[in-house]
């Protein structure tokens, strides 16, 4: 099992230093880890830990101090600005913890919105959405606002969005960040679902243990170190 798994994003010896007036903060003190395609992994840790700073790094948002992030076989450290806003608008989709939705667009719009950017035709577009809508459980509320929609329908056309233009790796930073432990649990478990059939691979951060528990792996990061990698049981079974 374990030779076949496909690396998708390698990190090595990673650090990220700020510095404020005469301090030095080290966001990332040495990280290391490899994620394979068709996982889905949390990274965990608390307030200040370093996880969003993991996650500018990963997709390409901020350059490293020291250090190698290799993603879809391409190393992010040394790319241009212009590069790497073409790596991410070629391989990542994006799912905030704001849903980030166009207010005045109902749901196809709204979900049809990143390949309006692409030049895509208007009737591939919303044929597209609509599928990507359906998937996500939303049939019924294609053609509503997102006033007329309750948080955890906003949140589904926002993983609906991230997902439309079938990115190879989604990262996503506290993703049901405003919504209850249901219906934070009902969009994660939708998300890995979505993930899996089309073999993406997914990066999810949160300070949420339980939620993590959604993810194949967890990466837990304290003072910009992972200390521990935890893998779901019914996986290592698999493995063995
Ligand atoms: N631009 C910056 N300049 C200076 N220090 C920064 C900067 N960005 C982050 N830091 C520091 O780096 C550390 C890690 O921050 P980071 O935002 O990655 O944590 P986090 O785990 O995402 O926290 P939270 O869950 O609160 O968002 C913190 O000590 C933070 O104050």
């Amino acid at each position: 099992m374990e030779e076949k798994r496909q690396p998708v994003i390698q990190v090595k010896n990673l650090y990220k230093i700020f510095r404020v007036g005469d301090e030095k903060v080290r966001a990332l003190n040495g990280v290391d880890l490899t994620i394979y395609k068709g996982e889905f992994c949390a990274i965990v840790g608390t307030s200040g830990s370093g996880k969003s700073t993991m996650l500018n790094m990963l997709a390409g948002l901020e350059k490293p101090t020291k250090g190698e992030v290799v993603v879809a076989g391409q190393h992010l450290e040394n790319m241009t600005e212009n590069q790497l806003v073409k790596f991410r608008r070629e391989k990542v989709g994006f799912i905030f913890q704001s849903f980030n939705l166009l207010g005045t667009m109902n749901a196809i719009e709204n979900v049809a919105l990143p390949l309006t950017f692409r030049g895509v035709d208007k009737k591939v577009r919303e044929a597209k959405a609509v599928k990507m809508l359906k998937l996500v459980g939303l049939s019924k509320h294609m053609l509503h606002r997102p006033n007329e929609m309750s948080g955890g329908q906003q949140q589904r056309v926002g993983v609906a969005r991230a997902l439309v233009l079938d990115p190879e790796i989604i990262f996503a930073d506290e993703p049901t960040g405003n919504l209850d432990s249901h219906t934070s649990a009902e969009v994660l478990g939708l998300m890995r679902k979505v993930v899996q059939e089309k073999n993406q691979t997914m990066v999810m951060v949160t300070h949420d243990n339980h939620l993590a528990g959604f993810a194949d792996r967890i990466f837990h990061i304290i003072d910009g170190k992972i200390v521990k990698i935890e893998t779901r049981s019914e996986y290592k079974e698999d493995e063995q």
